[in-house]
């Protein structure tokens, strides 16, 4: 009973390999290394540098440590990207998900927990939002997440795959205790631009956009901590293996919106530096709001985020770019 983590070499996988290693539970990774690092000898699971579009290679690997579940990271996710190149996100997302799909179905793998997206959503109709809400996607990044959901639901009906859709909102954080953390090149996530401020790497962070229907004009987001995020794939896994679960989704986030300029002022007061910004125009596709209703995963999978605080996203964070101001360095394969 071993998981294939595929994707396991990127941010919110390699937290997730943390989790399940830390729980006893046998897990070998594939990641063709695109954007993400494996630190050599910091996990003891066997890492195979491999594209997920390598269907053959993959069920080999399948056969070779008797993997009974997928945790599926592996993809593309810059929305901006997505919208300049939609092609490679039709081919690095939903192609590439057939192809790892076909792969399982041939070696008798039926369970699969997959990294889904608030981007599903598009510009919501209400908040906090539920998963059984409209899904009108604004970019194609969004739009390929979809299309993978929606061939899992078909791929479960006709080979009897189970598999559960996490929709996560946006993730932070750092393992507190380990050295992993946030490396993505060119990095465009607000946290890790804050702390790069902070670093003096950058002058200041642009906000994009400060006219939004919001309570202080930016837009406001549900963080949620990476190390929560890995407990409920860890508890998905449970419910794959307890249940028939056929195909479920579930959307994590806390269920509490933070703006751009709160997260500034908290960053501010966890390193100390002033961090300064510049006001620029709006993002395309930024919905102005994007908070989770979680009840649904706290209901069905037990789950219940711990680091629920910005503090604690924007701490764990601080300590990871302190200790790493060049991430995870030139680390490439094993
Ligand atoms: N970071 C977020 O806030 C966020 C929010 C919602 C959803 N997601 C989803 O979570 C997943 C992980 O996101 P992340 O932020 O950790 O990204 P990441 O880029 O750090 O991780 C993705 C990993 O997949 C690998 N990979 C990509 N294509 C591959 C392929 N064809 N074959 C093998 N390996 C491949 C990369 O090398 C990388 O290690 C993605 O599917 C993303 O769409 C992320
Ligand atoms: O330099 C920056 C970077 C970000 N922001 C703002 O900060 C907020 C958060 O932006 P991020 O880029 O950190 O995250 P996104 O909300 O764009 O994206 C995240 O959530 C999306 C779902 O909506 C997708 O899932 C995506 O993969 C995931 O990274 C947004 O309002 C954005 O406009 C700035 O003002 N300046």
């Amino acid at each position: 009973m071993t998981v294939l983590v595929t994707g396991g070499a990127g941010y919110i996988g390699m937290h997730t390999v943390a989790e399940l290693v830390a729980h006893g539970e046998p897990v070998v990774v594939v990641d063709d290394l695109s954007t993400g690092h494996w630190p050599a000898g910091l996990f003891d699971v066997p890492f195979y540098s491999l594209d997920i579009q390598d269907g053959e290679a993959v069920g080999t690997v399948m056969a070779r440590h008797g993997v009974d579940a997928v945790v599926h990271f592996a993809a593309k996710s810059l929305v901006g990207e997505s919208v300049r190149d939609p092609l490679l996100y039709y081919e690095r997302n939903v192609a590439a998900t057939a192809q790892l799909l076909r792969a399982m179905v041939r070696q008798g793998v039926r369970r699969m927990v997959f990294s889904s997206t608030a981007a599903v959503y598009g510009h919501p109709g209400r908040v906090p939002i539920q998963e059984d809400d409209p899904k009108q996607p604004v970019n194609p990044y969004g739009e390929t997440k979809l299309a993978i959901e929606r061939m899992l639901r078909w791929g479960g009906d006709a080979y009897g795959i189970s598999a559960i859709s996490l929709r996560y909102f946006n993730a932070a954080g750092a393992h507190p205790e380990l050295p992993i953390g946030e490396d993505h090149r060119p990095e465009t996530h607000l946290i890790p631009i804050l702390m790069q401020v902070a670093l003096g790497q950058r002058e200041a962070v642009t906000i994009f956009g400060s006219d939004y229907d919001t309570p202080d004009g930016t837009c406001v987001r549900d963080y949620i901590h990476v190390m929560d995020l890995a407990s409920a794939h860890r508890l998905a896994l449970e419910r794959l293996r307890r249940v028939d679960a056929g195909v479920e989704v579930y959307n994590l986030g806390t269920g509490s919106g933070h703006s751009v300029l709160e997260v500034v002022r908290v960053a501010r007061s966890v390193t100390g530096h002033p961090i300064p910004v510049a006001f620029g125009p709006r993002r395309a596709g930024d919905p102005a709001v994007l908070v989770a209703s979680p009840a649904r995963a706290q209901a069905v999978l037990g789950w219940r985020p711990r680091y629920t605080g910005m503090e604690d996203m924007v701490s764990t964070a601080w300590r990871w770019h302190k200790s790493h101001p060049e991430g995870f360095g030139t680390a490439g394969g094993p």
